[in-house]
């Protein structure tokens, strides 16, 4: 009998960013220890693990977001493409190219329309006509578009949470990047505006890489490709999803999701 080709191993994605040894200090107070991770290409990658274990602190290092911590200091290397974003690395590149969504909703205080074409008019495009197509793209991309088309001169302050949070999806794809960094996207949501970011969330991997912090499983397991497991500033196991939910090879692992600890 020949092997089924369904049993055949999925081949994996290329590498998009590569974290090499990271070791991350706030003062005297090591945050991540020894932390190696490969992040693939048009995949879900969720960061668990519980409070205070270092995943949105590695998160932000993805784009550099640390960098204004006073007495942050970091060894190691993570790359993009190859290349070593903490050495000579136009940070404003990195930022366009590495876009990050928060766990509050945080529209700037402006229109619709203004929140899209914010960072597309900050890379110099001014043409109008320009601008009107990237902001149709962003809003269609996140979602959005069909409820706030024929409002997009009333200010994004004014839009539902939910609604907020995937205008912000909308301003963050709208410079076109290729990995989405979400910190907590879903954690000030209700359950019907969740499952709209989750659903985006698996629309928007087709054309960009995702790194999604969660203390959602339901979530992780949902949405991710692979996750990574994470406790006291260590990467305690990364795998994909349903290995790492159905066999943990670490002990530390299955007794956090058994609700043994944390
Ligand atoms: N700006 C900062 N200055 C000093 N210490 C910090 C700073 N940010 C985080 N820390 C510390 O670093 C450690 C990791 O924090 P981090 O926020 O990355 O964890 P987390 O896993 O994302 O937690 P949570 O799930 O609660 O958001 C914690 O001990 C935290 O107190």
């Amino acid at each position: 009998m020949g092997t089924m080709p369904s049993q055949a191993p999925k081949p994996e994605n290329p590498i998009r960013m590569s974290v090499e040894h990271l070791d991350l200090y706030y003062g005297d107070h090591q945050a991540l220890k020894d932390v190696s991770i490969d992040i693939r290409d048009r995949e879900i990658t969720s960061f668990i693990g519980p409070s205070g274990c270092g995943k949105s602190t590695l998160l932000r290092c993805l784009n550099r977001m640390n960098d204004m911590v006073k007495d942050c200091r970091i060894e190691g290397k993570i790359t993009l493409d190859g290349d070593d974003i903490y050495q000579d690395y136009n940070v404003t590149r990195l930022r366009q190219q590495v876009g990050m969504v928060f766990q509050r909703p945080n529209p700037f205080p402006m229109s619709i329309f203004d929140n899209v074409a914010y960072g597309p008019r900050g890379l110099g495009i001014k043409n109008h006509a320009e601008l009107e197509e990237i902001v149709e793209e962003s809003l269609t991309g996140a979602g959005l578009w069909d409820e706030v088309k024929d409002k997009l001169k009333q200010s994004g302050l004014g839009l539902s949470g939910g609604q907020q949070q995937r205008l912000c999806i909308a301003r963050a794809i709208a410079v076109k990047p290729q990995v989405l960094l979400m910190d907590e996207p879903t954690s000030a949501l209700d359950p019907i505006s969740t499952v709209m970011v989750e659903q985006l969330a698996m629309e928007l991997k087709k054309d960009y890489t995702l790194v999604v912090v969660t203390h959602n499983m339901q979530q992780a397991s949902r949405i991710s490709d692979s996750v990574a497991f994470f406790l006291l500033g260590e990467l305690v196991e990364h795998a994909p999803t349903e290995e790492l939910f159905s066999a943990p090879k670490d002990s530390r692992t299955s007794d956090y999701l058994t609700g043994r600890f944390g």
